[in-house]
Order: structure tokens, then sequence, then C-alpha cells
């Protein structure tokens, strides 16, 4: 169970700051989530956590190691990202795209040993896909594709896993198995959600963006109040508990005000 660190972190393009002085923590195995309205920061962010883009100051760190430091291939040995547009794999099967989890772990002409097998298999299974192994993955649903890409992270068995609304294309109990399951790996992730409910749920810690900023962090009962979601999203709401499990609910009641966000949207 790894732990990521971000202390200061800026990134800017063309002259818009989009990213500013953000400071975020994930560690022992929970599941922290990144929300926020559109255009706030989130995938921005979990592109940058994931070394992907330098930020302009601060810095990233794997345990006590500097994202600086570490190579793409160490890093991939440890962490994996599974992205919000679903990447286009052509002319292979599903199974060929969850072998992509072992690459890290292989010499480039090396055959995959029956141990990367095992695991591949256990992902697949895990994310309940074994059924469609070998189908083309062009043939998937976008669902399925998902879950797909979630299994070829497993297949890394990260310590980390950065996750980028990963519930988007999945069906009411895809969706819930997909954050119990995050949950019970003892894989510390990240995960930008746009649900509040399954934030409020799953999510042992969430982080707020708004503006590229940090608007609020800390427990979702700390933090989702009516207050911050009608400051934040502009959406006037119900906060109270389920009454048979006593869990946070969010009852959304009206939008209350256009957003200022799309004021500050950059285009392209
Ligand atoms: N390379 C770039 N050039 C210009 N603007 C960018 C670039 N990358 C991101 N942006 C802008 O930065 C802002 C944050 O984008 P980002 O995708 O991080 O938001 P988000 O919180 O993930 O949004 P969503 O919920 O819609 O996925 C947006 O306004 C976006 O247009």
């Amino acid at each position: 169970m790894g732990r990521i660190n971000a202390t200061e972190i800026s990134w800017s393009v063309k002259g818009h700051q989009l990213l500013d002085n953000i400071e975020m923590a994930a560690h022992d195995g929970k599941v922290v989530g990144l929300l926020g309205p559109n255009g706030s920061g989130k995938s921005t962010l979990l592109r940058l956590l994931a070394g992907l883009r330098r930020p302009d100051t601060g810095t990233v760190r794997y345990d006590d190691t500097s994202l600086r430091d570490l190579s793409r291939r160490v890093l991939a040995r440890r962490l994996a990202v599974v992205e919000q547009d679903v990447t286009a794999h052509n002319h292979v099967s599903v199974r060929q795209v969850v072998e992509l989890g072992r690459t890290p772990f292989r010499g480039r002409f090396d055959a995959l040993t029956e141990h990367d097998q095992r695991i591949i298999d256990a992902a697949l299974e895990r994310v309940g896909i074994t059924d469609k192994q070998r189908q083309s993955w062009h043939t998937l649903s976008g669902g399925e594709k998902q879950r797909a890409q979630l299994a070829r992270a497993l297949a890394q068995e990260p310590r980390e896993i950065l996750l980028d609304e990963p519930t988007n294309h999945l069906d009411i109990r895809y969706q819930l198995e997909l954050l119990e399951l995050l949950g019970s790996l003892r894989v510390t992730c990240v995960v930008a959600l746009h649900d509040l409910n399954l934030a409020a749920r799953y999510c042992h810690h969430v982080v707020v963006l708004d503006h590229g900023q940090v608007f609020a962090a800390g427990t979702p009962a700390a933090v989702l109040t009516t207050e911050l979601i009608r400051s934040v999203y502009g959406v006037e709401v119900l906060v109270d508990r389920e009454p048979t499990a006593g869990t946070l609910r969010i009852t959304y009641l009206a939008a209350t005000a256009p957003r200022t966000a799309d004021a500050t949207a950059v285009a392209g």
C-alpha cells in the first residue's frame, strides 16, 4: 500500500493557471475521492500525479521518492492509471489488453509466465469479464471496456491506482461493485468522481477542487455539506442519513445559480 503526496502543485497553460498550490495526500490503501465541477481541474491533477505532466511548482512523491526521480518503468511497477477516455485498441482481444498490465515486469521479448497468466485470470475474474476475454476489444460495450481497463490496472498489481471517472459508463450495479472493489484492494486509490453519493459512501477522504484550487478536504461527512455543495456546484441539496444503513445521503433539489467556473475555462 503506497503513499502519494502532492505539495504546492501549480500548473498553467497559455497563461491560465489551471492548478493553484494544490496539497493532497493518499495513503494506506484508502480511497480518496477527487470532486469538483466540470473544468475544476480533476483530470489535470490526476495527469500531474501520474507524471504525464510536470508541475510548474511543487512536488509529487510516491512514498518518499519524488516523481522526478522515478523512471517511467519503475513508476509503472507500482502505479496504475485508468483514464477517462477509454483507449482505442485495434485488432486485439480483451485478454491482450489486460496482458498489457504485465508489461512493466517483462523483458521486451519475454513470453508471459504462468505467474503472469494467473494474475491476468484473476484480474479478468475480479471485474467479471472472463467470458469476454477472447472477444475483440472494439466489440465491447463502453462499460465492459471500462471494466477491462480496470482489469489491466489490477494485472499491474499496483500499490497505487489513479482513476478518472471510472464509473461513467457503468450500470448501477457495476458502479457500486467497482467502488466496493477499490475499497477492498489494499491499494491506495485516488478517484475522480461526479456522483457525490458514491463519494459519500465509498471514499474515506474527499478533496473538492474549485477553479483549480482545493476548496475543502476531509471526510465525506465533514466536507459534503449543503453549504459547500451550494457554493461549489451551485445546487441546492438536502443532506441527511439513509435510515437503514446510516450512510450519508445527498438529495439534489434544484440548481440555484449559473456556475461562474465557465468564465475561467480555457479553450483548447
Ligand atoms: N492543455 C490544456 N490547454 C488548455 N486548457 C486546458 C488544458 N488542459 C485542461 N485545460 C482546461 O483546464 C480546466 C480543467 O480541466 P480538467 O479536465 O482538469 O477538469 P475536470 O475537473 O477534470 O473536468 P470534468 O469534470 O469536466 O472532467 C478546463 O477548463 C480545461 O478546459
